[in-house]
């Protein structure tokens, strides 16, 4: 079968589009540091540990399964950690994907599938941000995807590298048959805190700032199902392979929801209570990001079918409620 190398296949999206390209009839080639990720998280394919950062492990990588193509998760993602140690996020991210890249091109490896973020976007507040809206991103992880992003161009004039670049809105939910779901060591993510509040496993959630220019109070976000999300990979492997180059899209719903509405569908879905206190803003909060996605339905043909806050929270409760990884990550 075709094989995909897979970085940070053992992480939240990462194991969920490792479960859709086998679907899919390829084989996920899992490589990870598990510095995020969980090895019970690799179910779909091999397991490579290894680093972004190693060159000489990805080269012995590419050598023995000689992938057709890359989908490349790998990278720290958490806003507030990478602006009080932003070195650990441009080593990490920037170089560790320029090390990516050289190895691919090395091995004769042309095509890459990105996950970037709506945070390249930055603070652009009331407009729908579009692929070609100004990047401006006002924290070091959301500048670290950016530059991720030049450098794919560059590679590819260059070398010919083929990128397809996903900018992610808030991805959610969990597979609906809970063989992976989303397990993080902190969590910082709405959805499982709110979960976690709920379940008793935390006292309660802080809301982040409630005097945010919204109707609420509360920060607007474009949350999509981590299955659709992981669908549109499949879309842009295919794409590439038909030939028709590089291509940058958003992938969202264009809905947006307030961290209010978010806590109010989870309480409809389990029938619980979410404890909560209102605290103050999250520095690198925007106030508001929603996504113009007519670009990946018009040419990708996406169609994001499970991306309703009921649904999402549904399948992320279902998967909370099998516990999990456990408590053990290894920090590679
Ligand atoms: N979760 C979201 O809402 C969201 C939104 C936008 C973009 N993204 C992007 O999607 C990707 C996946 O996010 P996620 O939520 O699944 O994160 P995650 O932390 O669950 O997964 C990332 C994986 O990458 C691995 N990894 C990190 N650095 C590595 C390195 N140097 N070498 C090898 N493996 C390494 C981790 O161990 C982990 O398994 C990230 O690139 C993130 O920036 C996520
Ligand atoms: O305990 C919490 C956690 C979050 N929030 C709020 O909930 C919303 C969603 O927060 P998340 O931390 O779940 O996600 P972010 O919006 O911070 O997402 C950012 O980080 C992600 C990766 O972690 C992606 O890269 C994404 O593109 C980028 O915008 C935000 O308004 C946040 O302020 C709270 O009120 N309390």
């Amino acid at each position: 079968m075709t094989k995909v190398l897979v970085t940070g296949g053992a992480g939240y999206i990462g194991s969920h589009a490792c479960k859709a390209l086998k679907a899919a009839g390829f084989t996920p080639v899992t490589y990870d540091n598990l510095s995020t990720g969980w090895e019970a998280a690799v179910k779909f394919g091999p397991f490579e540990k290894g680093d972004l950062l190693d060159r000489a492990r990805l080269d012995e990588v590419f050598a023995r399964h000689d992938p057709i193509a890359v989908v490349h998760f790998a990278a720290l993602s958490q806003v507030g950690e990478s602006m009080a140690l932003p070195g650990k996020y441009w080593r990490n991210n920037v170089a560790g994907s320029q090390t990516l890249f050289e190895a691919m091109l090395d091995a004769g490896c042309r095509q890459i599938v990105f996950s970037s973020t709506c945070a390249t976007y930055g603070e652009q507040d009331n407009v729908v941000l579009h692929e070609q809206s100004p990047q401006m991103p006002i924290n070091a992880y959301g500048r670290s995807k950016r530059a991720i992003e030049d450098m794919l161009m560059d590679f590819g004039a260059s070398d010919g590298l083929q990128s397809v670049i996903f900018r992610y809105f808030n991805v959610a939910g969990a597979d609906p048959e809970a063989e992976v779901g989303e397990f993080h060591r902190p969590e910082t993510h709405l959805v499982p805190l709110i979960l976690e509040a709920i379940d008793g496993q935390r006292n309660a959630l802080t809301v982040f700032g409630s005097d945010y220019d919204t109707p609420d109070g509360t920060c607007i976000r474009d949350y999509v199902h981590v299955m659709d999300l992981v669908e549109a990979h499949i879309l842009g492997l295919t794409w590439l392979a038909e030939g028709k180059g590089s291509a940058v899209f958003n992938l969202g719903t264009g809905s947006g929801f307030s961290v209010r509405e978010v806590m109010q569908a989870a309480e409809q879905v389990t029938g619980r209570t979410v404890p909560f206190v209102d605290g103050p803003r999250r520095a690198g909060d925007c106030t508001k990001l929603v996504s113009g996605s007519e670009r990946a339905t018009r040419d990708l043909h996406w169609r994001p079918e499970r991306s309703t806050l009921a649904q999402m929270i549904a399948d992320a409760w279902r998967w909370h409620q099998t516990g999990g990884y456990g408590d053990n990550p290894d920090d590679g």
